[in-house]
């Protein structure tokens, strides 16, 4: 598969550079972001975490405002950035243009209703294709972390839950981790998967964790001050079903903190020290 590589910037000794490239999966052209630490320049293979962004964003939120990269370039991390849906102007997008529904908005799930069953694959995208393309063109080894926020914070947990192979940790800052039981989970899973709600709890962290056997360690950082907190992101839902299930599970609830890029770059080197550990590049301390 044939990357164009549309920009190059160095920071903290490692490379920050942005491909385009045609995505069978999603039937479209799509950007992703990379931030080679510099281990990788050296040509020693790094691991991978993978972050999902939230609605609205692109490749570009997570790597411009979270300030993640000093910290992945002393631990020698790599981080992938993929966009948050199938993009074009061929693919579906909501008819209002609706934030939480269409282009910005494809909740990491494999559509099954027309018309966005076309494009809309972003389970099998982030799980399959995009580390596909990235182990056969960069440094990097096949051991891969997760992480995202809010959206993003959702295909984390559930990427992660369902694929214990795949992934050393997975962790999440906001995560909507019920959608089957909010407003903005319902509306996109009503379009892209149907009515029927047995479909939607394959991509649901509650459900998910209560009835999965083998799981990696999860953290979450929530702020007290989010405005999405109780309407959407019902973290209390899936500290009930953790708390019962694991010893395994973080969740830390931050006093103020609302649910901006401030809150994320608050709290990504813990994040970042938190999936070191469980790649054993670092001891716990
Ligand atoms: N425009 C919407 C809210 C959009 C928003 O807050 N997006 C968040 C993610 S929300 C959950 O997935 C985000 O990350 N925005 C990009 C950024 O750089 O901050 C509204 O007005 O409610």
């Amino acid at each position: 598969m044939i990357l164009e590589n549309i920009s190059s910037n160095k920071l903290f000794e490692g490379w920050h550079k942005q491909y385009t490239h045609s995505s069978s999966v999603l039937n479209c052209e799509m950007r992703f972001a990379i931030y080679l630490p510099p281990q990788a320049s050296s040509n020693t293979p790094v691991p991978v975490m993978y972050w999902l962004s939230g609605l609205t964003c692109s490749d570009e939120n997570f790597m411009q405002k979270a300030g993640a990269q000093k910290l992945a370039a002393e631990l020698g991390i790599a981080i992938v950035a993929p966009d948050t849906s199938p993009r074009g102007e061929n693919v579906t997008d909501d008819s209002n243009k609706a934030y939480d529904l269409g282009l910005g908005a494809g909740f990491y799930v494999n559509a099954t209703q027309a018309p966005w069953n076309k494009h809309y694959q972003m389970y099998d995208y982030i799980v399959n294709e995009l580390p596909q393309l990235i182990e056969a063109n960069f440094p990097v080894t096949k051991e891969r972390v997760i992480s995202g926020h809010s959206m993003g914070g959702h295909g984390a947990l559930t990427i992660g839950i369902r694929n214990p192979d795949l992934y050393q940790s997975m962790s999440a800052f906001s995560p909507i981790c019920n959608p089957i039981n909010c407003a903005w989970g319902q509306k996109a899973f009503s379009a892209y998967l149907g009515d029927n709600i047995e479909e939607w709890k394959a991509y649901d962290s509650c459900e998910l964790l209560a009835n999965h056997k083998k799981h990696q360690p999860i953290l979450i950082d929530q702020g007290s001050n989010d405005s999405f907190l109780q309407d959407q992101l019902k973290p209390e839902s899936l500290t009930a079903i953790a708390d019962s299930k694991l010893n395994i599970f973080q969740l830390n609830i931050r006093e103020g903190y609302d649910h901006s890029y401030y809150f994320i770059s608050s709290f990504i080197e813990s994040h970042l020290r938190f999936h070191a550990v469980n790649l054993g590049l670092i001891k716990n301390s």
